[in-house]
């Protein structure tokens, strides 16, 4: 019986379960690709999105909330290990994004080819006692081979690298790209999104407010020191006293560690990383459908300070970064945090440049 919509009714059914199933598709002697096209045509209008690391901890999470972004029309979830799991549990979503699963690195490609946005949250998490940078050495390779599929399959896509430790793995990213040519700052963002969202949490605490209402600028990198927050520039403008200043710039530097001490072995933030990780790609997203005015904070390539990454204020558009701004006036705390947080800063950028020129 021939259906509504095209195909008779068995191959619709067989084309369905392909597309939880991508071994399915080989016996098909389909490509991924070409299903995806066709799934793609059923969903709403709007971007692909790759997630890289999508069963984890964040990935999870993360997962669930882009199936629920209505600018997502094609939601790919790629990882090395339980991605059919994943995906055939976020497909059931009513929600509009096609969501399609990619287990192992003989999948990459076809999770790559034609993205918009690549959000990158694969690597080991910290345990209690250990450092960002101690995740190096496993998560620096990690990344440096997922950014070499970037560049062959959509060297155009906006990339997003969670995986810590940021301040090294983003100028990994930045080498990679342009060894295989392909390199656009504008288009590689570290997230440095939970530090904001810390940030307005413990000062809207302080303050009294509803967190919604606050907004602080966070700069630097994203690990201790190099965390910033510029509470002298916060919105509603607020004076702090030097204690409150003190304990505020401690705690959202140490937010990280404060989570990975009570999950006491079971990783570091999952789930507030989902949420900041969602906000900042839906202000991709935004930026690029051509939304006026959409302003984060994020680790890019910069020229704001002499080193050549730092996470500041970002306009997003069309293009991605579209202008970075500059600091805005520093009180005398924030002046020798700056200076802190740029020794740290230029150690870490370094090591992850010489990793990916080696
Ligand atoms: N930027 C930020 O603000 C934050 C960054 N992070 C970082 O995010 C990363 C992930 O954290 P969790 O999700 O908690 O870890 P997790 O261990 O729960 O999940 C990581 C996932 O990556 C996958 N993976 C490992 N190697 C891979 C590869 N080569 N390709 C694709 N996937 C691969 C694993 O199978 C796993 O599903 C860590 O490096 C963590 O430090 C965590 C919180 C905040
Ligand atoms: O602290 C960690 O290891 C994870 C992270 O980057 C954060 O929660 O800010």
């Amino acid at each position: 019986m021939k259906q509504h919509g095209g195909g008779d009714a068995s191959h619709r059914i067989a084309r369905i379960s392909a597309h939880l199933d991508p071994h399915k598709l080989q016996m098909e002697g389909k490509t991924s690709l070409e299903l995806q096209n066709c799934r793609a045509k059923g969903g709403s209008s709007g971007f692909k999105v790759a997630i890289l690391g999508a069963s984890g901890g964040i990935g999870q999470p993360l997962s669930l909330l882009m199936k629920m972004n209505p600018l997502v029309s094609v939601l790919h979830l790629y990882d090395v290990a339980n991605t059919p799991g994943v995906t055939s549990d976020v497909s059931h979503m009513d929600t509009g994004a096609v969501v399609r699963g990619f287990l192992g690195s003989q999948q990459l490609e076809n999770a790559l080819t034609g993205m918009d946005l690549v959000i990158i949250p694969a690597g080991v998490p910290r345990k209690p006692g250990m450092t960002r940078d101690d995740l190096f050495n496993i998560n620096a390779g990690i990344v440096k081979t997922l950014c070499e599929g970037i560049s062959k399959c959509c060297p155009d896509a906006i990339v997003n690298i969670i995986s810590n430790p940021v301040n090294s793995t983003v100028p990994i990213a930045a080498e990679v790209f342009k060894k295989a040519g392909t390199y656009d700052p504008k288009k590689l963002l570290g997230v440095t999104m939970l530090d904001v969202v810390r940030a307005n949490t413990f000062v809207a605490e302080v303050l009294g407010l509803d967190p919604r209402e606050v907004d602080v600028p966070v700069v630097g990198g994203h690990a201790g020191v190099t965390i910033l927050p510029l509470l002298s520039q916060i919105k509603p403008p607020c004076s702090f006293t030097s204690e409150e200043t003190a304990y505020l710039t401690s705690r959202i530097q140490n937010g990280g560690t404060e989570v990975v001490e009570a999950k006491a072995g079971a990783g570091s933030a999952t789930l507030s990383m989902a949420y900041a990780a969602v906000k900042f790609a839906d202000a991709c997203l935004r930026g690029l459908r051509g939304d006026a005015d959409v302003i984060k904070c994020a680790f890019v390539p910069s020229v704001v300070t002499e080193l050549p990454f730092f996470a500041s204020k970002v306009r997003l558009g069309r293009n991605g970064v579209e202008e970075i701004y500059t600091l805005g006036p520093l009180n005398e705390f924030e002046r020798a945090g700056l200076e802190m947080a740029k020794k740290e800063l230029a150690g870490s950028i370094e090591k992850g440049i010489s990793f990916a020129t080696k």
